[in-house]
């Protein structure tokens, strides 16, 4: 009896003994003691239960592949080292057979156990001789590992062993379970933190009544505010007040329970607006919303790039130049992009290019060279500049001003090519016109002198390589001027048509035909062997300009003259042949005209001047080198009443030029027309100056070039010189001479009906020396007559020159006309006149030509003196 109550005691004893263990352990788990340290605590624990019982403890890993030991202080060392991992399988010792069968595993003599069989000298070596192994499964079912229990003696658990050893395998699930708990919570506050820290955004959470309850740092960088001012403030305090509202809703939403995007803009500390992209996330716990997560990513920059984007897409859209983008990573650059203006340009649609390389565009007459240049600069991936002929859709060739470069990538790649192109097919055509038009002539598309100087430079350089003769042909129309002036320069025009059409239906090829202006050709033969061939060509064109031509209604008939001069040894310029012809042709002219004739160096010496004479009083056309004089006129009381305006010529190297030399020259070549246009205009303008200067208004009489007068343009300008002055018209006298008068009358007559309509007077100069009588000046509408200097000069010598003189006076004053002698050189002269009744007299004896401000003082000095007293 004592013994079945000391028995029963000692069982108590060792239950509370049990019990406390138990408790102790679980204190642990509950403390959160390191894992090891309580397995370590479970096998000491069951250890003292089970007596001899080593125990140890195994985990298997996540896969659940094999088990590793984590405790089992108790065993041999040799074995605890040479355990490793075992495989999770069936037969795999007593632990991996349990853990493979998740049931408990008892093997009672490790000598014959065959589960044993691989690793049995492992454990006798080390004196072990059972082993029990139970699964360690969690509550979820999961396996966690085994719990094993060894003995150095073939042992098999009785019911309480295995009682005790479940309990203690129920406390390992509970630890390691526990342990994996906390560790995957720390795990996941880890990720939270990660997500929270780490991120590039700004990531907060709000309360439900909107105040920041977390901010990470980023929070800060895009406010400008320290976290800790952040915390706790309200999200309002952030915003521009203007979104308040709007956020206030969005924050609303997503208290609600609803996610929300949208986009906003805070003020940053600094004064600088950032635009955010904020997504709102409820925070729910428990299934209860508990406030509201935040997630702000900094958008600025990439809008700004996308509106900077916006506006480049936009501007190559809207650009009038093509652009095209071509893909650099594909072998053959397809396209990949091209703007309207490249489809306007081209007539190809998008899609109609898109994925080919931009050769299409290319064509019969596209440079070789500028392709070859493209290409080799794209192979060394560099811009390129070129201009070539493309083609459009409907095959229209037109003019691409291209420009192509590279597009880089952040590495230096290049990615893509970027063309523009420009068409600049009308600036081409432009460039051709001026082109054309600095090399022809305007009204008949021959070669103008800047083209036929090029082409005589040529010419004349290949027939002295190739040992030929170069002839030069200068041809100019008989009389072309009088039929230009009387029917007009549009008849005129359509005559230079006609000859130059007949001149250029006779040239062969090779032959270069050019106007020189007016009614100036000239033909250049290159490429001859004999100097008669230049004959027969002169020959021709004698014969051919001189068919009538039919102009409108007119039927006219022309001839021209022509020279030649042929290339010899003594020719060293090229231009040389052009003044040889030049004089050759005026040879021609004065052996009558509708010739030709040759240049010989004899004609050199007779002409040589008059060219160069030309050539100066064309220079001083250009830069009017010209003075005007100005000899005054007295009536019969001595008074000066008017002045002549006489052209002077300062020659830098000649002296004063006589006009009695250089005009008649000047109404040869047609110099006279612009001459006669400044003299009218200065003369006018010079009295307007006298009248300023206090003089009144004096008459002044203006020589007038007969091709002057006979232009249709003539009483135009005149008006117009007029006006512009502000010289009266009955201030203004025009003297002609008889000769101008003679030929073409009845248009002459016109003329001066019109000028006397305006008031201008006329006065006929050197009467007397024409053929015309005193009886045809009844028909004119002039006012005065000039007896010629001649006349005068003899008038105190010749009794019939005398007569003569007292003849014009008395016969022009019975046709109302006043008369003017000229040329008086001395005061018996003068005197003669004044009985004679001669009205106005002029000459050295009443004073010299003399320029303007000469003028001013004599008019001054004499006024109101006689001349001559
Ligand atoms: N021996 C001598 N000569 C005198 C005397 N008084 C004047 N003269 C000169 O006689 C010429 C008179 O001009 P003209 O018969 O119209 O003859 C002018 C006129 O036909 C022409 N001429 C001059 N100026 C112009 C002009 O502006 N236009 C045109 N178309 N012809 C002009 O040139 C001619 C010569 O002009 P100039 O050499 O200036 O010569 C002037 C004048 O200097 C004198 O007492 N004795």
């Amino acid at each position: 009896m004592v013994r079945l109550v000391l028995g029963h005691s000692r069982q108590l004893m060792a239950a509370r003994g049990q019990l406390e263990q138990q408790h102790s352990i679980q204190a642990m788990i509950a403390e959160e003691v390191p894992l090891g340290q309580t397995l370590d605590a479970i096998c000491l624990m069951l250890e003292d239960q089970l007596h001899g019982g080593l125990c140890s403890i195994m985990l298997a890993d996540d896969e659940g592949r094999e088990l590793r030991l984590v405790a089992g202080n108790s065993l041999p060392v040799g074995y605890r080292e040479a355990l490793g991992a075992v495989p999770i399988a069936a037969g795999m010792g007593a632990c991996g057979s349990s853990a493979h069968d998740r049931d408990v595993v008892v093997c009672e003599d490790l000598e014959n156990d065959p589960r044993w069989k691989g690793v049995r000298t492992l454990a006798t070596r080390e004196g072990l001789r059972a082993c029990w192994s139970y699964p360690v499964i969690a509550s979820d079912g999961r396996l966690l590992g085994t719990f094993a229990t060894y003995y150095r003696r073939p042992a098999r658990p009785d019911g309480t062993e295995l009682e005790m050893t479940r309990q203690a395998v129920d406390l390992v699930a509970l630890a390691v379970e526990r342990e994996q708990d906390r560790r995957s919570l720390w795990e996941s506050e880890q990720r939270y933190r990660s997500l929270f820290a780490y991120n590039p955004d700004a990531v907060f959470s709000l309360d439900l009544r909107g105040h920041f309850a977390t901010a990470n740092d980023h929070c800060s960088a895009l406010t400008g505010f320290p976290v800790e001012q952040i915390l706790g403030a309200h999200f309002s305090q952030f915003l521009q007040p203007d979104d308040l509202a709007h956020v206030q809703q969005k924050f609303e939403i997503t208290a609600a329970g609803e996610p929300c995007c949208y986009e906003l803009q805070i003020p940053h500390r600094d004064g600088k607006v950032r635009r955010l992209d904020i997504t709102n996330l409820p925070i729910v716990i428990d299934e209860r919303i508990q406030g509201v997560y935040g997630i702000a990513k900094d958008v600025t920059q990439r809008r700004e790039h996308e509106t900077r984007l916006r506006i480049l897409e936009r501007g190559v859209e809207a650009s009038v130049n093509g652009v095209l983008i071509a893909d650099a990573g594909e072998p053959d650059l397809p396209i990949i992009y091209a703007n309207d203006a490249f489809q306007r340009m081209t007539g190809y649609t998008r899609e109609e290019i898109i994925g080919r390389n931009c050769r299409f565009l290319q064509g019969a007459e596209t440079d070789v060279a500028a392709v070859q240049q493209v290409r080799q600069q794209l192979a060394r991936q560099c811009e390129v500049h070129v201009t070539l002929c493309n083609y459009r859709k409907d095959g229209a060739p037109f003019w691409n001003d291209l420009y192509i470069a590279p597009v880089r990538d952040e590495e230096g790649q290049v990615t893509h090519y970027v063309g523009i192109q420009h068409d600049i097919s009308e600036r081409k055509a432009y460039e051709a016109r001026l082109a054309y038009h600095a090399s022809h002539d305007a009204l008949t598309g021959l070669a103008n002198r800047a083209l036929l100087e090029d082409r005589l430079v040529h010419d004349f350089e290949l027939a002295r390589r190739q040992g030929h003769l170069l002839a030069v042909l200068f041809v100019d129309l008989d009389e072309f001027k009088p039929i230009n002036d009387s029917l007009g320069h549009a008849i005129g025009d359509q005559l230079l048509l006609g000859v130059s059409q007949r001149l250029s239906a006779a040239m062969r090829a090779g032959d270069t035909l050019a106007r020189l202006g007016g009614d100036e050709f000239v033909v250049l033969l290159p490429d001859l062997h004999h100097d008669e061939q230049a004959l027969q060509v002169a020959e021709r064109l004698l014969a051919l300009i001189a068919r009538p031509y039919r102009v409108g209604e007119h039927e006219l008939s022309l001839s021209c003259s022509i020279g030649i001069a042929v290339s010899s040894s003594e020719v060293s310029q090229p231009n040389e042949l052009i003044q040889q012809a030049d004089m050759a042709m005026y040879l021609a002219k004065q052996q009558g005209r509708n010739a030709y004739h040759w240049f010989t160096p004899e004609i050199t010496h007779r002409l040589g001047d008059r060219v160069a004479l030309r050539n100066e009083l064309q220079e001083a056309i250009d830069v009017q080198a010209f003075e005007l004089h100005y000899q005054p006129l007295i009536d019969r009381q001595g008074r000066v009443v008017g002045v002549e305006a006489l052209l002077r010529w300062p020659n830098p190297i000649r002296g004063y030029v006589s006009p009695a030399q250089f005009i008649p020259l000047a109404e040869e070549t047609g110099q006279i027309i612009p001459i006669s246009e400044w003299v009218l205009s200065r003369a006018c303008h010079d009295l307007r100056m006298l009248d300023e200067a206090g003089q009144g208004i004096l008459n002044v009489a203006v020589n007038l070039s007969p091709l002057q007068f006979h232009r249709s343009s003539f009483l135009g300008n005149l008006r117009q010189t007029l006006a512009v002055t502000g010289l009266p018209a009955p201030k203004l006298s025009l003297e002609l001479t008889e000769g101008v008068l003679m030929n073409d009358t009845e248009s002459a007559i016109d003329t001066l009906h019109a000028l006397r309509g305006m008031g201008v007077g006329v006065a006929i100069d050197d009467f007397g020396t024409g053929f015309s009588s005193l009886s045809y000046l009844k028909n004119l509408p002039i006012d005065t007559v000039k007896i010629d200097r001649s006349f005068v000069n003899e008038v105190t010598h010749s009794a019939e020159d005398a007569a003569i003189i007292q003849g014009i006076i008395s016969m022009a004053h019975h046709l109302g006309l006043k008369v003017v002698a000229e040329g008086i050189e001395h005061e018996k002269q003068h005197d003669l006149l004044m009985t004679h009744g001669c009205d106005l007299f002029q000459g050295f004896y009443v004073a010299r030509p003399m320029p303007l401000e000469r003028l001013i003082e004599f008019l001054d000095a004499t006024q109101p003196v006689s001349a001559g007293e």
